[in-house]
This record gives C-alpha cells, sequence and structure tokens, in this order.
C-alpha cells in the first residue's frame, strides 16, 4: 500500500498552511545542557524544507518519560533553543501542548516559522492504554492546524508507539512520512532480507523489559546475542547468579531461564563485571566475576575480559546491529565496556548499525570514528522492532488505505 510523503505534501504546496511534525527529540541531558544534539540534527531536515517551502511548522515532541503532568526537569526548553540555534531562527516554546498557550503560539506563527510545543507526555493521554482518550488528545493536536492541516510523521525512534501524537493523530489528519522516518526505514530493510553472516546483535541499555522480549524473536534470525549493560543482571540472576544492587526485572526472570535454554551458546553474557557501592562517578569501584557480585555492589559495566570475548565475536562478523550501552558510559570509570565492544564494531568489515538515542550518542560523545558504522540510527526500540519483524504502528498508520 502506498504511503504518501513529504514530498507529496510538499507538490500539494504548503505556503499559509500549518503543518504538525511529530520528530523523537529525546535528547541526552545534563541538567539542562543536551550533551549530544545527534537528533535533533536528524530533524532539521524535515524541519527546513517545510519551512522554506512557506509552511508554518508546529513542532511535537517528548522529552525523558514524566509521569503524564508537567515537569520542569522534563521540558523542553533545552531542545527550542537548539534548534533554534541550528535553524537560526527564533522557535518559540509553547509553554503547555494543547492549551491556551499552544493556540497562541501557532497563531502567532508566520509563514516559514517555527514553533515546538511543550513535552507531549506532559499530558496523561498521549501514553493512555485507552484508544478513545488518545484519539481525543490526538484531536486536540490537529485542532491547532485550522483547516488545511497535514501531520508528517518523523519521529523514527517513537514509530514503535502507538501513542496519540504517532499513531491517532496520522488517523486524524492528512498524514505523510516524513525524509528521516523514509532513510532510516530503506537502510534496515537491508538487514531484514539476507544479511551478510554471521549476523551479530549486541543489546544492552536501560529499557530492560522492553527489550527482553524483542529478544525471543531475534534468536532465530542471528547467530550471536552479545549481551551487556543493564540487561545482563536479569540473565544473571537467571542463572542462579546474585546480582547485588544491579538492575534487576525480577518478574523477567523466568523468561530469561527460558530464553537461556532456547539460544545454546547464540547467546553471550559478560564473564565479568565492573561493580560499584554507588551510582556515581566517584564510587569504589572493582572489577568481578559475573558470578560474584556480593551485596552492597551493583554492576555499571562489562568487564575488560567480556569486551575481549564480544569484540573476538564482532571482529568476524558479516552484519552488526548493536542497541544500548554496555554500562554507564555518561560516567567515565563505566564508560570502557561501550568503548571497547564500539571500536571492535568500528574496527570490523561488518555492515554495521548502531541504534537508540544514547549508543548514538555514546558513539559522538566517546570520540569514536562515526564513519566506521554503517548507519547510525536514531531508533533503538524502534530498530529493535523493525528487525523483529513487528509491525511498527506509527508506520502502518501511514499507509492509505488504514486510515
Ligand atoms: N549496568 C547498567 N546499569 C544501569 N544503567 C545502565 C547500565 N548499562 C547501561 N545503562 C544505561 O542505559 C542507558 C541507555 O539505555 P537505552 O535507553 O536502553 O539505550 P538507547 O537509548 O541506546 O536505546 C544509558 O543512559 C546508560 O547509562
Ligand atoms: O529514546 C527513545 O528510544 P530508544 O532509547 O529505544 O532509542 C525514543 O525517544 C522513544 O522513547 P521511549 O522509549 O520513552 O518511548
Amino acid at each position: 500500500m502506498a504511503t504518501k510523503t513529504l514530498d507529496d505534501l510538499l507538490g500539494e504546496g504548503v505556503p499559509g498552511r500549518i503543518v504538525l511534525v511529530r520528530s523523537d527529540l529525546n535528547v541526552p541531558l545534563d541538567g539542562s545542557t543536551i550533551t549530544d544534539d545527534g537528533r535533533v540534527r536528524a530533524a532539521l531536515p524535515t524541519i527546513r524544507r517545510l519551512a522554506e517551502a512557506g509552511a508554518r511548522v508546529v513542532v511535537t515532541a517528548h522529552l525523558g518519560r514524566p509521569k503524564g503532568e508537567p515537569d520542569a526537569k522534563y521540558s523542553l526548553a533545552p531542545v527550542a533553543a537548539r534548534l533554534g540555534e541550528l535553524l537560526g531562527a527564533d522557535v518559540p516554546l509553547a509553554a503547555d501542548v494543547t492549551g491556551d498557550s499552544a493556540r497562541q503560539t501557532v497563531a502567532a506563527l508566520a509563514d516559514g516559522g517555527v514553533a515546538l510545543l511543550e513535552n507531549v507526555r506532559f499530558d496523561p493521554r498521549e501514553t493512555s492504554k485507552d484508544a478513545g482518550e488518545r484519539a481525543a488528545f490526538a484531536a486536540e493536536l490537529a485542532a491547532l492546524t485550522g483547516s488545511g492541516g497535514a501531520f508528517v510523521s518523523d519521529g523514527f525512534g517513537v514509530v514503535h508507539r502507538k501513542q496519540a501524537s504517532v499513531y491517532e493523530v496520522a488517523e486524524t489528519l492528512p498524514a505523510y512520512a516524513g525524509g528521516l522516518v523514509l532513510a532510516e526505514l530503506e537502510v534496515l530493510s537491508t538487514l531484514t532480507g539476507e544479511p551478510r553472516r554471521p549476523y551479530a546483535v549486541v543489546l544492552g541499555g536501560s529499557k530492560v523489559s522492553d527489550k527482553l522480549a524483542v529478544i525471543e524473536a531475534l534468536l532465530p534470525k542471528v547467530d550471536n546475542l552479545l549481551v551487556g549493560g543493564g540487561m545482563c543482571f536479569t540473565f544473571l540472576a537467571a542463572k542462579g547468579h546474585a546480582v547485588g544492587n544491579s538492575l534487576l526485572e525480577s518478574d523477567m526472570i523466568d523468561t530469561c531461564k527460558q530464553l537461556l535454554a532456547d539460544a545454546g551458546d547464540k547467546l553471550v553474557l559478560p564473564s565479568d563485571v565492573v561493580v560499584a557501592d554507588a551510582f556515581s562517578a566517584d564510587a569504589a569501584t572493582r572489577t568481578v566475576a559475573a558470578d560474584a557480585i556480593e551485596d552492597g555492589w551493583m554492576g555499571l559495566d562489562i568487564g575488560p575480559d567480556s569486551v575481549r570475548a564480544f569484540a573476538g565475536a564482532l571482529e568476524g562478523a558479516g552484519t552488526t546491529f548493536w542497541n544500548g550501552p554496555m554500562g554507564v558510559f555518561e560516567m567515565a570509570p563505566f564508560a570502557e565496556g561501550t568503548r571497547g565492544v564500539a571500536q571492535a564494531i568500528a574496527d570490523s568489515a561488518a555492515f554495521s548499525v548502531v541504534g537508540g538515542g544514547d549508543s548514538a550518542a555514546a558513539v559522538r560523545l566517546l570520540g569514536l570514528p562515526e564513519d566506521g558504522f554503517s548507519h547510525i540510527s536514531t531508533g533503538g526500540g524502534a530498530s529493535l522492532e523493525y528487525l523483529e519483524g513487528k509491525e511498527l504502528p506509527g508506520v502502518a498508520v501511514l499507509e492509505e488505505g488504514v486510515r
């Protein structure tokens, strides 16, 4: 089924029209400082093309996982400022999502102007499990565009989320796929056909329950699955090891036991880990065997033996997909696992894709060569679900005939 694209919308003509763009601007922050603006940069081409064509561009996005109410910690203010710097024009930030401030901000836009709505997850209806609530919120978002409005879905990192600003809004307004979503899907599609073998997948990060669910579907497709980061401790617990204060999803232990049994040698866990007595850059640290984590200690990185083993598997890979840092790379004592694994991927001749906000940020923040990777994707969970063969709701809803 055909999907209308940004080019189609530009062909129809946009001057004076209000176009709602869903971007993924979920950037890593240190206080109010953006530590990596990769997602803002990736969102620019679509926003710029619309603005240059004379549209009034209203960008909607989330930041982090606030609890469905305004929370200054998750304000998009730093993102509006950065977007303005990169565009070379002021980007006003509405103080709410669909309220008076949003309406006034949109009304004040001139042709070619760009505005940002406040964090869309400040409204509980964005992520509600109730489709009716999401539809009501999407209708409010759509109403901001008046007559002649359109929606461009460009937030690849969120197309796996059935959320109001991604899904229901595309059912409400004439909807178009943005350039970033199309480009990401094109690269990822090369991994789903006949990937060059061996095909290695490296998983880490902290969104453990989300990503454990993906492993079952990925196992039959890959030759090696290397698991580090916050993910590995539920597996270590499933093997009967103590994990101290490490990240643990206790209700997934049985799932992990089953996965270990099914996976055999394919699934590789770290043999050693860097543990700390606190979640802090100046905590006391030790490197211990993965089956010897003591009470009161938490695993915050994979150890050097594990890096060597993972690197060995990655060296000869034909295709590599990596999502999720191997440790808390934002703190120097826990960055070496991520650095070592990323370097091994960059050094190998494999077709390599790294996906995820933090994984892509890690590549840049740790100073690794970006050209060592065939593709750096803005979406981690979205890429994984695509590779798993799952339908991405935010993409499916754009297909004509679905609406
Ligand atoms: N052992 C660990 N314990 C706690 N957090 C971890 C651990 N390893 C990695 N992390 C954290 O995981 C976060 C990234 O996870 P995630 O969002 O799943 O990755 P991505 O954004 O690349 O998809 C990073 O902020 C990193 O500090
Ligand atoms: O950071 C994101 O995903 P990722 O960590 O899987 O790359 C996206 O912005 C989606 O965020 P969410 O996982 O809170 O829905």
